[in-house]
């Protein structure tokens, strides 16, 4: 029996999947839809003032849109990359691994799509060949480069990672994409606040790299700071730690200011705290705009569930830490739960 009916995007960052046919349908399989758009319309609708531009790049990622030979990524079709490295992050309950995948070599060799990484936060599907079905996932930094990694958590029951944690190194995986998760909003003397639970981090440090991608002017004392909470401090303390410390440095060797601030907090420690949250987003001069992501139990703590009513996935009312710092502020604060 299929977990989620048959037809339907499942609305919430868990479990978004498109399933068309249960595991014994017989064959052949209809392939899966388009990458919706739907998600990234409802998003572009809540982004305050937006470049046409960068949605544009977005949307119609250029010279892949139509293209119905999957050699390249594109929005339609599944590309087989080739996953070349597994990297164990945390074992146990929580386990999570770095993914990494290779684009296919073609012959004679064109350049290498880049991912439109100014359009916003993107994501891409993997698909799960048996089951027809494909789940989202966020790539890592650096983004700018032809190979893809993804941190991955190994969900108890969970269809589609159990078959990433089954792959070998050397196997083929099936993608498309990317989708727009979230435009960022226009430049300005804003702060962007991320405040992320678990693998939602990896969204936070796509926006951080984002930064290097902005003119001099542009880029000009733009700050972003993240709150990331973790169960185990494995998971953020390890080859994390790494990766974290190195984008860090390479957003201040960016100049004019621009500042990454990650501050890791682990539940066994008492997790992310309202003056944490308040510290953060109450800056002098500067307005904050605050992202959310992670599992719905984090999100619902951090800024109140999102609305999951209609059968779609609205962003809900204001609750949470950052309700109560909007609260005793007397503030309106930006939230986007991703
Ligand atoms: C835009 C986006 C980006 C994402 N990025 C990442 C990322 O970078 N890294 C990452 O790890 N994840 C990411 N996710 C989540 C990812 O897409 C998958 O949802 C996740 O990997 C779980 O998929 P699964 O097939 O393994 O688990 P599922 O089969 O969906 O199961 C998930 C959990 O729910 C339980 N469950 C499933 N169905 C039911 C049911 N009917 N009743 C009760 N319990 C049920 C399962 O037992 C399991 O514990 C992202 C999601 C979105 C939407």
């Amino acid at each position: 029996m299929p977990l989620f009916p048959r037809n339907i995007v499942c609305h919430c960052r868990l479990p978004r999947t498109l399933r068309f046919f249960s595991p014994a349908a017989s064959p052949p399989p209809p392939p899966l839809p388009p990458l919706p758009l739907k998600f990234s319309r409802r998003r572009l609708k809540v982004a305050s003032a937006v470049t046409l531009s960068s949605i544009l790049a977005g949307l119609y990622y250029s010279y892949t849109t139509n293209n119905s030979s999957s050699t390249s990524l594109n929005t339609t079709t599944f590309t087989p990359y080739t996953l070349t490295s597994k990297t164990p992050i945390t074992s146990g309950p929580t386990q999570t691994t770095i993914f990494t995948l290779s684009p296919p070599s073609r012959s004679p060799t064109p350049p290498l799509p880049k991912l439109p990484l100014s359009a916003g936060i993107l994501s891409i599907q993997i698909k799960q060949p048996q089951l027809q079905i494909a789940r989202s996932y966020t790539p890592l930094p650096p983004c700018q480069n032809a190979e893809l990694r993804f941190l991955i958590k190994r969900e108890p029951g969970g269809e589609m990672s159990r078959y990433l944690y089954s792959l070998k190194e050397g196997d083929v995986v099936e993608i498309r994409g990317p989708g727009v998760e979230y435009v960022y909003p226009a430049q300005g003397n804003n702060k962007i606040v991320f405040i992320a639970g678990g693998t939602g981090i990896a969204p936070a440090l796509q926006m951080a790299e984002s930064l290097l991608l902005l003119q001099e002017g542009e880029g000009s004392g733009r700050e972003a700071e993240i709150l990331w909470a973790v169960r185990h401090k494995e998971e953020a303390f390890g080859a994390m730690k790494k990766e974290i410390d190195s984008l860090t440095k390479r957003v201040e060797a960016a100049g004019s200011g621009r500042k990454l601030v990650v501050r890791r907090f682990v539940d066994s420690e008492g997790g992310i705290g309202i003056r944490d949250v308040e510290a953060a987003i109450v800056t002098k001069g500067k307005k904050a705009s605050v992202l959310v992501s992670g599992p719905e139990g984090f999100i619902a703590w951090i800024a109140g569930p999102k609305d999951l009513s209609g059968g779609g996935e609205e962003q809900g009312v204001l609750g949470g830490l950052l309700k109560s710092v909007a609260r005793k502020k007397g503030c309106n604060i930006e939230v986007f739960k991703l």
